[in-house]
């Protein structure tokens, strides 16, 4: 029953610890184009961002990572025998670049805070995809373990997970693209009235 138990925490652990993940990696595009913006937006925007990210890794994202390793732990002291299977191996090393990125965000966080961060707001979407893929791997690993098929069926569903992952960033570009061109036609009629002055 203690197994039971572990694997359902362990599985909450897993969707808190992705959902802080996703959010604050999304939380750095909002704050890296906080820089584009006009003062006093821009130094308000970027408190805001700052204190939301601090609270997101501390609250949410460290004690998701904690309870779903926790969790592992007890997992794998009720069945030891466990940790002979090789899928094991090959979750633990992905799990284990998951915990570096996890730690990089936080590093990336401190930049933020510090001015000192030069990515942009599209670096950071394209970092956000990062951890989906981890996500999908790891999670195939732990349902199919050592039988993951390599046949045409898995095939097919890894294109969908690139396409459906290519056409949302489409769709942002295509959105900001949008709001650019909004942007500068809500522009152009004050530059008209400056040059008639
Ligand atoms: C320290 C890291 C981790 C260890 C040692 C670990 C270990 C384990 C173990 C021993 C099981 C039980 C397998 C079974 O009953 O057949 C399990 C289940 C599972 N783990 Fe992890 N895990 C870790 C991290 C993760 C992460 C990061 C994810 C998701 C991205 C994840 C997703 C899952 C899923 C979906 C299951 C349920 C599989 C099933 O019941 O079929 N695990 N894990």
């Amino acid at each position: 029953m203690a197994y039971y138990w572990f694997k359902a925490f362990h599985l909450i652990g897993v969707v808190v610890w992705f959902a802080g993940l996703f959010y604050l990696v999304r939380l750095f595009v909002y704050h890296a184009e906080a820089y584009q913006e006009p003062e006093p937006a821009r130094t308000i925007l970027k408190k805001q961002y700052e204190l939301m990210e601090k609270r997101l890794y501390n609250i949410i994202t460290t004690p998701g990572m904690l309870v779903t390793v926790a969790m592992a732990i007890g997992l794998i002291s009720t069945e030891p025998e466990i940790l002979k299977s090789s899928w094991l191996h090959i979750k633990l090393g992905l799990v284990l670049l998951l915990i570096g990125y996890h730690h990089y965000c936080k590093r990336i966080m401190k930049q933020l805070a510090k001015d000192e961060c030069k990515w942009t707001g599209q670096q950071f979407r394209a970092l956000n995809e990062a951890p989906t893929i981890m996500l999908v791997l790891i999670v195939l690993l732990a349902v199919f373990k050592n039988n993951l098929p390599l046949d045409l069926t898995t095939w097919l569903i890894v294109a969908l997970v690139i396409a459906m992952v290519a056409s949302i960033q489409l769709y942002a570009k295509k959105r900001r693209k949008d709001k650019e061109k909004l942007a500068q036609s809500e522009l152009q009629p004050e530059l008209a009235s400056t040059s008639v002055e």
